[in-house]
């Protein structure tokens, strides 16, 4: 096996193959899956891959993490161009060039080409093949009765739910429940999940926030039995296949922008479970030579507060901000990036001592809502990162400015998220004043999704048309279908479990 992974919080020296890491999710320790070793790609390979189409790159990225013996290559060939021939563009996330023209050199990687408008298709209409392709190789000739099937149970604060719906709807053996808080996502985004009509498909309103579905997700997963009655399978950004299939954009779009230059380049993501930037660490872990990685926030700001003082702490309440895919208290996939800072830090390059290090801190995390990191910890995280924190005004503001001035094209059209990343990217620009940089803004979604933040901002405009200028004749048909949604009336894991087990009955899987 060329690559296997290991729990961000095991002490042990066992690691363990790519399927069993994709399928079971989230470790059993409740920690994180990481691979035992990150692969390095030399300047000849870079160079080879530049002129590569996004299938090819994905293929020579993913073939560097999972064995041959585990998915023989053309079969990982045939999984990545199925999974990328749903994209509405050609070139599956094509980057907006200089969007604004006047030699600042801000480029938006529009990641939101897939079916559910959102950067979460680029990870999961492949996860949904991969789901399927694990399960027909292990059901191959198995009668009814005895096929292994997979439960997938994930939180969504608008758009994972949909991009993962979207990857497994009608896939065999699959069936997929999706927790999301009540009232907290855009109309949009709840009828997109909630009028897919395939029989494997439920939705799941749970009165309270997105962090309270995502600790009854991550409980479900920590619950060895109902784990083993129905083999939970994770799609948030927990499982390392999602960051896996996020890394060939960070790699597509730096030979966009460089185009055989010898330009730095930052790429700066609006951030919330930190899943989308995980990505970009591991492209530059592996040799793609980025300049910085800059994390933007909304005022849930955990990861900019913890990149300025070392502290990392749950606040008590999550503000309800116009990007509110990024309302989210504590971010899962931090704790990817905490391990490697122990293990490099503290523990002299010991993978063992630092999932020591990482148990006690996410213990601590859990008793006091909090645990503080030595400064050389954060030096150390800012040989890699930038932070920046965007209010709501600014995010508003961005979205304005940015329909005005913009000339490639001319009134190009923000949605809240990626306005928060080109916000913080500008101010990237005045402060680093060096027009050798490149800065890739990532677009995490499209406009017609936040129709109510869109229209708050442009709407003063002559001649702006949300539905003219926005939203895409796919969406508008949504309103017009039937809801298939089940209210959750607390956010409890008992009730959310027997809900799903009664869900699996009438789905005829259970
Ligand atoms: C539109 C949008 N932008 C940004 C993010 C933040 O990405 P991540 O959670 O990977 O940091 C999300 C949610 O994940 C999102 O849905
Ligand atoms: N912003 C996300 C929250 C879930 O994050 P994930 O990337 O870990 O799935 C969403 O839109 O649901």
């Amino acid at each position: 096996m060329s690559q296997s992974y290991r729990s961000t919080r095991s002490s042990a020296k066992e690691t363990q193959s790519f399927e069993k890491t994709i399928i079971q999710g989230l470790a059993s320790d409740g920690g994180l899956f990481i691979p035992s070793e990150i692969p390095q790609v030399d300047a000849e390979t870079l160079e080879k891959w530049s002129s590569l189409s996004f299938q090819e790159l994905a293929l020579e990225i993913m073939k560097l993490y999972i064995s041959n013996e585990e998915i023989p290559e053309n079969d990982l060939k045939e999984l990545i161009q199925r999974s990328y021939s749903t994209f509405r563009s050609s070139e599956v996330t094509p980057l907006a060039k200089d969007i604004t023209g006047n030699g600042e050199h801000l480029h938006v990687l529009e990641l939101y080409h897939g079916p559910t408008y959102a950067f979460k298709d680029v990870a999961l209409q492949f996860v949904g093949n991969l789901f399927e392709y694990f399960l027909q190789r292990a059901n191959k000739d198995l009668p009814q009765e005895q096929r292994k099937k997979i439960t997938v149970v994930g939180a969504t604060s608008g758009d994972t739910g949909s991009a993962a719906i979207y990857g497994m709807r009608g896939k065999k053996d699959v069936s997929v429940f999706i927790l999301y808080p009540t009232g907290r996502i855009s109309p949009i985004q709840e009828e997109q999940m909630t009028t897919v009509p395939d029989k494997n498909v439920q939705t799941l309103s749970v009165k309270g926030t997105f962090d309270n579905c995502q600790d009854i997700v991550k409980a479900i997963f920590g619950d060895v039995e109902f784990n083993k009655k129905h083999n939970v399978g994770a799609v948030n950004s927990i499982n390392w296949a999602r960051i896996l299939a996020q890394m060939t954009y960070y790699f597509y779009a730096y030979f966009q922008a460089i185009k055989g230059a010898q330009s730095k380049v930052k790429f700066v993501v609006p951030s919330g479970n930190f899943g989308d930037i995980l990505a970009g660490y591991y492209a530059r872990k592996m040799g793609l030579p980025v300049e910085r990685l800059v994390i933007a926030t909304n005022s849930n700001d955990i990861l900019d507060r913890f990149m300025k003082t070392g502290v990392y702490e749950r606040s008590d309440d999550v503000a309800a901000t116009l990007s509110p895919a990024m309302d989210i208290l504590v971010s899962s996939n931090f704790e990817r990036l905490l391990w490697y800072l122990a293990r490099d830090v503290m523990a002299s390059g010991d993978d063992q001592k630092a999932g020591e290090i990482l148990n006690q801190w996410f213990v601590q995390l859990k008793t006091e809502g909090k645990f503080v990191v030595d400064q050389a910890v954060i030096k150390a995280a800012l040989v890699d990162f930038d932070s920046e924190r965007v209010s709501d005004p600014e995010t508003k503001e961005t979205i304005k400015e940015i329909y005005q001035s913009s000339q490639n094209p001319k009134n190009y059209i923000l949605d809240p998220h990626t306005a928060v990343g080109v916000c913080a990217t500008k101010r990237q620009i005045s402060k680093d004043n060096d027009s050798n940089i490149q800065y890739i803004s990532l677009s995490t979604a499209h406009p017609a999704k936040f129709a109510e933040a869109v229209n708050d901002a442009l709407s003063e405009f002559e001649g702006y048309s949300f539905e003219k200028d926005v939203l895409p004749d796919e969406l508008k048909k949504l309103s017009t279908l039937e809801k298939k949604l089940k209210f959750v009336e607390k956010a409890d894991i008992e009730l959310v479990k027997r809900t799903i087990e009664e869900e699996l009955v009438k789905m005829g899987l259970f």
